[in-house]
């Protein structure tokens, strides 16, 4: 439906009418306008400065009155308003009860407000129904086919998008059998001739919610239109940020010291810490001044010859994998989950079944003899043990190995083929993101391998007696 919506014009507008759009709903814009940036379209629309602007001088470059704030709360006002938005969420349960749930359903609906295939009058139009139209396309790599898909091969951007499809799908089965009881959500939503909703609908407002979506200070995460109109950049380079007012409006202002030019982009932040995996995966771009990878999840397995492998994974409490990251000029790693593959019965490690009060049972793990309550407790634990440095010795060999894995898939990816129907974004990300992780990669491979030698010969004169930095790898 949206992408027809879009298609058809029904469900798009230009980007020329927004300002008109957002004064007529309260917005003050103050110096500032809203379109693409000349040299910069690929970019869609943006905030560009109308005149020379410097922070603490004047009023905020744009005032979103709070009714026009689209987060959990401003969707429950709404269902005040709105018999039948009420009866979508309520239908819900707890998913509806969530920013991400009530937001992404109430886009549907929005979007079904707009339609005319829908012949009755439905829900209550709102300044939002026609915020929607503003809303360009999105080609997040959900959206990319499986051909293109495949030149992620070896990122960590492939299982990432796996995971994040099936949950996808998850989230849609559960929103069709919550309102197919619903008689106008059977008739015009899910009617299996000519139902208007689609999982790419699904797959739609969630690439609105993810690409637009900020963390609000006072609100949690929402859609702030106009504010939600800046794009990114990092760093120094970012021009402003946003912030809720004593009045509970989203405002945007100029950072310290910042002085913008007539014509210059103001951009914000959308998180120097976020990697090059996740720019891609939530924003569909990578800066071009990245140089890192910057942060990756690797997943971990394990092994299929540990004898408490299918116990481990039941108790386990941790992602199942480790974050790399860079730290300075060398890498780090974190992980609650390697204790776990790490360490087995003769360490101290043991998996029961306790009977709980109503008589059922459940798997608790222990540690030496003591209930481990969560196991990303293990590494506390582990630390305190005379053999603290064993563990350690056999955590970094692991990941090593791991890296070094992620490492060889990289590389049979290095010159894949480019068939007609790959397109130009999907092939130069995929391209960009190989490059970045496989560099991360090789430094921290490096940088396990100075850790392997260091807890293996802590004293640098042990075993041959010269310094193992010059013994042959
Ligand atoms: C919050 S929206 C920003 C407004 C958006 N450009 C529009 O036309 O509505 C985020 C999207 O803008 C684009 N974008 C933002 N910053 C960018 C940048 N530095 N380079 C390329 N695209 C960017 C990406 O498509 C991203 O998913």
């Amino acid at each position: 439906m949206i992408r027809r919506g879009r298609l058809q014009g029904w469900l798009r507008r230009p980007i020329s009418e927004f300002r008109p759009w957002a004064e007529f709903n309260g917005v003050s814009f103050n110096g500032i306008k809203i379109g693409p940036l000349p040299g910069f379209e690929d970019r869609g629309s943006t905030i560009i400065a109308e005149r020379e602007l410097a922070a603490g001088k004047g009023p905020s470059l744009v005032v979103v009155p709070t009714d026009l704030i689209l987060s959990l709360e401003g969707v429950n006002v709404s269902a005040k308003a709105d018999q039948q938005l009420k009866e979508l969420l309520d239908s819900l349960g707890q998913f509806g009860r969530t920013a991400r749930g009530a937001i992404l359903v109430f886009l549907l609906f929005q979007a079904s407000i707009s339609c005319p295939d829908i012949a009755e009058s439905m829900g209550v139009p709102c300044p939002l129904t026609e915020y929607i139209k503003f809303l360009p396309e999105e080609l997040l790599p959900t959206f990319w086919t499986e051909d293109e898909h495949e030149l992620l091969l070896g990122t960590t951007l492939k299982s990432a998008i796996n995971a994040k499809l099936n949950s996808l799908l998850r989230e849609f089965e559960e929103v069709r059998t919550a309102t197919a009881d619903i008689e106008w959500c059977r008739k015009y939503w899910w009617d299996e001739d000519d139902g208007l909703i689609t999982f790419d609908d699904w797959m739609q407002v969630d690439a609105m919610y993810r690409s637009r979506a900020l963390e609000f200070p006072g609100i949690g995460d929402c859609m702030v239109p106009c504010v939600d109109m800046a794009n990114h950049s990092s760093g120094d380079a970012t021009a402003a940020l946003y912030e809720k007012d004593e009045d509970g409006n989203g405002v945007l202002i100029l950072r310290d010291g910042k002085t913008i030019k007539k014509d210059e982009e103001i951009t914000i932040t959308y998180g120097d810490e976020k990697g090059a995996c996740e720019m891609i995966f939530s924003y569909g771009f990578i800066e071009d001044s990245m140089d890192s990878a910057r942060v990756m999840f690797i997943d971990l397995t394990i092994p299929d010859d540990d004898p408490l492998r299918a116990a481990k994974l039941v108790v386990s409490t941790a992602a199942p994998g480790f974050r790399l990251f860079d730290k300075g000029d060398r890498t780090g790693w974190e992980s609650d989950f390697i204790w776990l593959v790490c360490i087995n019965e003769e360490d101290g490690l043991g998996i029961n079944f306790l009977q709980t009060i109503d008589g059922k049972l459940e798997m608790k793990s222990l540690w030496k003899g003591e209930e481990l309550a969560d196991t990303a407790d293990l590494r506390g634990l582990l630390q305190k043990e005379a053999l603290w440095d064993v563990y350690q010795l056999r955590a970094v060999a692991i990941l090593q190995g791991r890296v070094e894995t992620q490492i060889q898939t990289l590389y049979e990816m290095v010159d894949p083929e480019r068939g007609d129907a790959i397109r130009d974004m999907p092939w130069k990300l995929a391209g960009r993101l190989r490059e970045l992780e496989l560099a991360l990669l090789e430094r921290a491979y490096g940088d396990l391998e100075d850790q392997v030698r260091h807890l293996r010969y802590p004293n640098p004169r042990d075993t041959c007696g010269c310094h193992p930095q010059t013994r042959q790898r």
